[in-house]
């Protein structure tokens, strides 16, 4: 009897919580849809109530082609998130990323690895994050990139080297390699860049296997990441407890990173010229202090995920798109060789600058292929809100412009989801129309985001990714291979997800990106090229 009595009060408790887990839900869904501040704006009816829209499409790796889908469908104006809205215009990008009436929403502290410890990116405090870019700044002064052009290149030449050898210098000129996967190998390439920029040694990655987990790591990292930056609420949950994935490569990765941080700290601060010979010493101007070990480790972190990813991605694009058009790639390759008169001169300089079409090609491949596609939050902080293309946004509110679609918005650019580096080209006898056209493209182009928080490495990106290319030209040409090797990384026919164009490079989006491809087959333009490496 009494134990009848106490599976039915059980039974009871947990009908009323299930009733009222229910009922909460129906009001919070109820409110969102009819009296949020954004109840107005169109968007997937989920998206409208829940986070859970945008994690799910996170954890498929596909949300910045569901966004570009809301746009198709609803204007240039959606609700992504109960509180998200994300506005596709040049006008509000320039009003979202240079006004003060913003600061980065609170879903970056869902990305701190060490609770309460910021990096220059995660940083939402404004007087914390001007601190912090004030010194992390002087690491990417065009003197400081100068002066670390030399290992850039030293890097550079050891992947040119490879593919050299991967080529087989004793066969006939007209025979191609084997295939490579140039998404691998431009990663190592960036990895060890930023190995010598952060910390003054390189991760050997191009040439030793023992670190080249950081790939899987980094993937990894990047994808728990992204997953609670758009929806915090799960990390509060504890989930990332339960995501096993790569957790073993992760925490590889933690050790690693402090293993090198512990090391360089063992050093003088002017034993490298690196991040850290300007970080060591530096100190807040009001606090008087330094930046403590655990900021220094999750500063470190940052560098090696948004300085590898990102240009790897940038140069994989530009390997896809020159591959795939090759008019524009023998443009480039007369361009190169009338420009330089050897392989040593390729180096930032006046020369480099006056290849303009290579900069074309390059900052075309990015609006393609952004690598970073999503929309960047930044919460409304002014108290009484903003404009926004005419709208009224309240305080509280987050909003952001994806550059994905920003990148293909037709109202802005010909022929979108066509590669065409002309359109980059400013040519004199043009049309008035033609100039505010493209007046217009620069305005909405920002592969590397805008304003205060804009990406504080966009010179020493370009350089990178220019002298690979200027080189890589230099000495070989390449091709598709065929078969389905050559298909990789390229959308396929009657896919109905978004990635059905065959010309267009997909992006698997998880705050950066990752990437399969393009395969590419080598050849050497010339011996004599070679013999002067
Ligand atoms: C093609 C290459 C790159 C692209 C497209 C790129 C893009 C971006 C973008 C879009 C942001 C803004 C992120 C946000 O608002 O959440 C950003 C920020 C940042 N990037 Fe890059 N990035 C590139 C390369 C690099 C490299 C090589 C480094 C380091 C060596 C780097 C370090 C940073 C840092 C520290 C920030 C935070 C800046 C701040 O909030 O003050 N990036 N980057």
């Amino acid at each position: 009897m009494f134990s009848t009595n106490r599976i039915a009060n059980t039974w009871l408790c947990v009908v009323l919580l299930v009733g009222a887990v229910i009922l909460r839900g129906l009001f919070v869904a109820s409110y969102r849809l009819m009296f949020h501040p954004l109840s107005k704006y169109p968007g997937p009816w989920l998206a409208k109530i829940s986070d859970g829209y945008s994690a799910w499409y996170s954890i498929k790796v596909d949300l910045h082609l569901r966004i570009e889908e809301a746009h198709a469908k609803y204007g240039p104006m959606v609700r992504i998130g109960p509180n998200k809205l994300i506005v596709n215009s040049a006008t509000a990008l320039q009003e979202i990323y240079r006004k003060d009436d913003v600061r980065k929403a609170q879903n970056y502290e869902a990305m701190l690895s060490i609770p309460g410890v910021f990096n220059t990116h995660t940083c939402i405090d404004k007087t914390l994050h001007r601190r912090k870019r004030k010194v992390v700044n002087q690491a990417f002064s065009d003197s400081s990139i100068r002066a670390f052009e030399p290992t850039m290149i030293k890097n550079i030449d050891i992947f040119i080297d490879q593919l050299v050898r991967h080529c087989q210098c004793h066969q006939n000129l007209d025979e191609w390699s084997e295939p490579l996967d140039m998404s691998t190998v431009t990663q190592r390439l960036a990895l060890d860049v930023m190995g010598e920029f952060g910390f003054g040694r390189t991760f050997d990655m191009q040439t030793s296997d023992t670190n080249r987990f950081l790939i899987d790591a980094i993937r990894a990292t990047s994808r728990v990441v992204g997953l609670f930056y758009q929806y915090p609420r799960l990390k509060k949950l504890g989930v990332e407890e339960w995501l096993k994935t790569g957790i073993w490569t992760r925490s590889k990765f933690g050790e690693l990173v402090k293993g090198m941080v512990q090391k360089r700290l063992s050093e003088e601060a002017d034993a490298s010229h690196d991040l850290f010979s300007f970080i060591i010493n530096a100190k807040d101007p009001e606090t008087g202090q330094g930046f403590t070990l655990e900021e220094l480790w999750c500063e470190s972190r940052l560098f090696i995920i948004a300085g590898s990813d990102t240009s790897s991605t940038a140069m994989a694009a530009a390997f896809f798109y020159l591959s795939r058009n090759p008019e524009c790639k023998k443009k480039l390759h007369t361009l190169i060789r009338e420009t330089f008169s050897n392989a040593e001169e390729i180096r930032t300089g006046p020369k480099l600058a006056s290849c303009g079409y290579l900069r074309a090609c390059i900052d075309e491949a990015m609006r393609m292929s952004p690598p970073i596609t999503g929309a960047l939050l930044r919460e409304v902080v002014s108290e009484g809100g903003m404009v926004i293309d005419g709208e009224h946004v309240s305080a509280g509110v987050n909003v952001g412009t994806s550059l994905y679609s920003i990148h293909h918005n037709n109202s802005v650019f010909d022929n979108p989801w066509k590669y065409d580096p002309n359109r980059w080209m400013g040519l004199e006898s043009e049309s008035e129309a033609f100039v505010n056209r493209q007046r217009m493209q620069r305005l909405a182009f920002n592969p590397f985001s805008l304003g205060s928080r804009t990406c504080v490495a966009q010179t020493m990106a370009y350089a990178e990714i220019t002298i690979t290319l200027a080189k890589i030209l230099w000495y070989f040409d390449f091709r598709i291979p065929g078969g389905p090797l050559g298909q990789i990384g390229a959308g396929g026919e009657g896919d109905r997800t978004g990635r059905h164009r065959t010309q267009e490079f997909q992006l698997r989006e998880h705050l950066t990106s990752h990437h399969e491809g393009p395969y590419l087959e080598f050849s050497l333009r010339s011996r004599d090229s070679v013999m002067s490496q």
